[in-house]
């Protein structure tokens, strides 16, 4: 087998964010729709049996590497494993912006326990490795399990759905959310009724909201303008906490065309909605 991989780390997109209460801890009880995209990082792993220990081959600016996520991961599988193991050293190619709501650390944490597993030759399950995902973030276990899905709890009770792979233009306002900042806010809309996964698919997810959307548009008037932009084109949304936004169109050239009438300043990116991550997929090649 070789010693070294390159894999995906795609973003996700929250299609819908409901809010439907809170746990006796703070944290609060979502229903959401994980879609994928065809658009991410790339991690490359690489065995170095003479030198033990997780490495990043270079730092990620304003990460400090024993915060980040993907050495935190490497670390997580090596204790589970509780074998002595070959070292490895990680180059992490970023694209995602960090904390935008498209998942890129959680996702980061997901390519590196998948890839590890498979390269230790540790064989632990997909659902040891969700396990030991959900400690280090809530969205991981959806990476994790690598299908699109209807998310319950905080995320981690996941249900695989189909929903319609349309074309995303995906914008980067120039702002950074703390999603802590976003759950504590008094205005936040927290009792949005539970809906059931069976009939919610089969129509438009447009119909469904982001409930942080309303008091991220007060708080960032950046988010608010570019989704007033974007809304003139077609249903527009908040992934996550944002500050990322995205519209949905049918094909990719009706997705580029909006795009290429961006506001000037504006970054982003256009990618296809996928239900099969591409991690998985380049794991099934490899196999
Ligand atoms: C909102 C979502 C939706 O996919 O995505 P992002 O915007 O981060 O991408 C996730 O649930 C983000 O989950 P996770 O990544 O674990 O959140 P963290 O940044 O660790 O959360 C920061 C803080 O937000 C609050 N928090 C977070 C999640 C949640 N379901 N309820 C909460 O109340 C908690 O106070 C927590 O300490
Ligand atoms: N490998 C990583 N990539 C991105 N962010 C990371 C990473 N490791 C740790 N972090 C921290 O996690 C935070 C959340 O990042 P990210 O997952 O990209 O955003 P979000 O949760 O909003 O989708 C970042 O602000 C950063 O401090």
């Amino acid at each position: 087998m070789s010693t070294t991989i390159t894999l995906p780390s795609p973003a996700k997109l929250n299609l819908f964010l409901h809010i439907v209460g809170r746990r006796a801890d703070g944290y609060h009880e979502l229903q959401t729709l994980f879609q994928f995209l065809n658009y991410g990082d790339d991690l490359t792993l690489t065995l170095t049996p003479e030198q033990p220990g997780a490495r990043l081959s270079e730092p990620v600016t304003g990460v400090a590497d024993d915060d980040n996520l993907v050495i935190r991961a490497a670390n997580a599988l090596a204790r589970r494993a509780g074998k002595t193991l070959p070292g490895v050293t990680i180059n992490l190619q970023k694209r995602l912006p960090m904390g935008g709501g498209l998942g890129g650390g959680s996702s980061n944490a997901a390519t590196t326990l998948v890839g590890l597993n498979h390269l230790w030759r540790l064989n632990l399950s997909t659902d040891e490795l969700a396990d030991i995902g959900l400690a280090l973030g809530a969205d991981v276990p959806v990476f994790v399990r690598g299908h699109a899905a209807f998310g319950e709890g905080v995320g981690e009770q996941l249900t695989p759905v189909t929903p319609p792979e349309d074309w995303f233009v995906v914008l980067k306002p120039e702002c950074s959310i703390n999603t802590g900042k976003i759950f504590s806010e008094e205005g936040l809309t927290r009792n949005t009724p539970r809906i059931k996964i069976a009939p919610a698919f089969e129509g438009d997810a447009s119909r469904y909201r982001n409930d942080c959307e309303d008091v991220v548009r007060k708080l960032y008037p950046e988010v608010n303008r570019s989704l007033d932009w974007l809304a003139q084109f077609g249903p527009a949304r908040l992934t996550g906490t944002g500050a990322c936004i995205f519209g949905r169109f049918p094909t990719e050239s009706a997705a580029r065309i909006i795009w290429e009438s961006k506001p000037s300043g504006i970054t982003g990116f256009v990618a296809q909605g996928v239900n099969i991550s591409p991690l998985h997929k380049k794991l099934t090649e490899l196999n």
